[in-house]
């Protein structure tokens, strides 16, 4: 697959303890069916996967994104994302250094690096970051980590400086919010509760989908 066949504007994330008590490769076959654009393996907390399972777990996933033609990426776990040929790895500022990970990554490779001001994504981009991943927007429980919400500020400011960098913003986004986020300048959300935990993961889809041509669209 060839890197950035699409512009990764519904990113969906997912990993085992966010699925709500649900299948979470049921809910990944869900996301991908309605159209997801990235999907992003996220594997962390209590009772995460460690070892084969966790190999296994990326394996089937792996395999559900390549049937529906989705780039498939791990996050942190650049061992993990080489062991099974993966499409890339996202990283954040407490993660490895961005321009060791490309360097045995491969150029290849997709590459999306947390910033969250104009200095660490000018860091990112030259240290062979194909994206950004710019949070939280809103207040998140997912991430027990996240620092407060930022809004949407730094995404205008580093579009303007980066028209061309693709800026993806993450952290409580859904369909009924994401329509400041496109405004900003985003190239993509990315998403884990509002579509995991949707009633109907299609129906959540295709409404962040729509927010992105309304929020564009103004
Ligand atoms: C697309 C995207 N953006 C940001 C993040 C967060 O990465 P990081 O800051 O390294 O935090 P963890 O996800 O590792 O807890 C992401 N995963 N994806
Ligand atoms: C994984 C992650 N990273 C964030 C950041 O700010 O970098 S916020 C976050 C959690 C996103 O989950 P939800 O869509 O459920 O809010
Ligand atoms: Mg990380």
């Amino acid at each position: 697959m060839s890197k950035f066949s699409r512009v990764p504007a519904v990113y969906f994330i997912l990993g085992t303890g966010n699925a709500g008590g649900k299948d979470p490769l049921a809910v990944l076959e869900a996301a991908l069916k309605a159209g997801i654009d990235y999907f992003q393996l996220r594997e962390k907390g209590q009772n995460a996967l460690e070892g084969a399972e966790l190999l296994k777990f990326a394996l089937d996933c792996k395999e559900l994104c390549r049937r529906y033609e989705t780039p498939f990426l791990i996050n942190d776990d650049l061992e993990l994302a080489r062991a099974i040929d993966a499409d890339g790895l996202h990283i954040g500022q407490d993660d490895a250094p961005a321009s060791m990970v490309r360097k045995i990554l491969g150029a290849e490779k997709l590459l999306g690096v947390s910033v969250h001001s104009l200095a660490e994504a000018k860091h990112a981009v030259e240290s062979g970051a194909d994206y950004v991943g710019m949070g939280p927007v809103f207040q998140t429980s997912t991430k027990a980590d996240a620092k407060a919400p930022a809004g949407v500020a730094g995404i205008q400011q580093v579009k303007d400086a980066y028209p061309k960098l693709p800026i993806v913003g993450i952290g409580g986004i859904g369909s009924e919010n994401a329509e400041s986020v496109w405004k900003a300048g985003a190239a993509g959300v990315a998403v884990i509760s509002a579509i995991a935990h949707a009633e109907d993961v299609a129906a959540e889809v295709t409404a962040l989908r729509a927010s992105a041509l309304d929020g564009v669209g103004k």
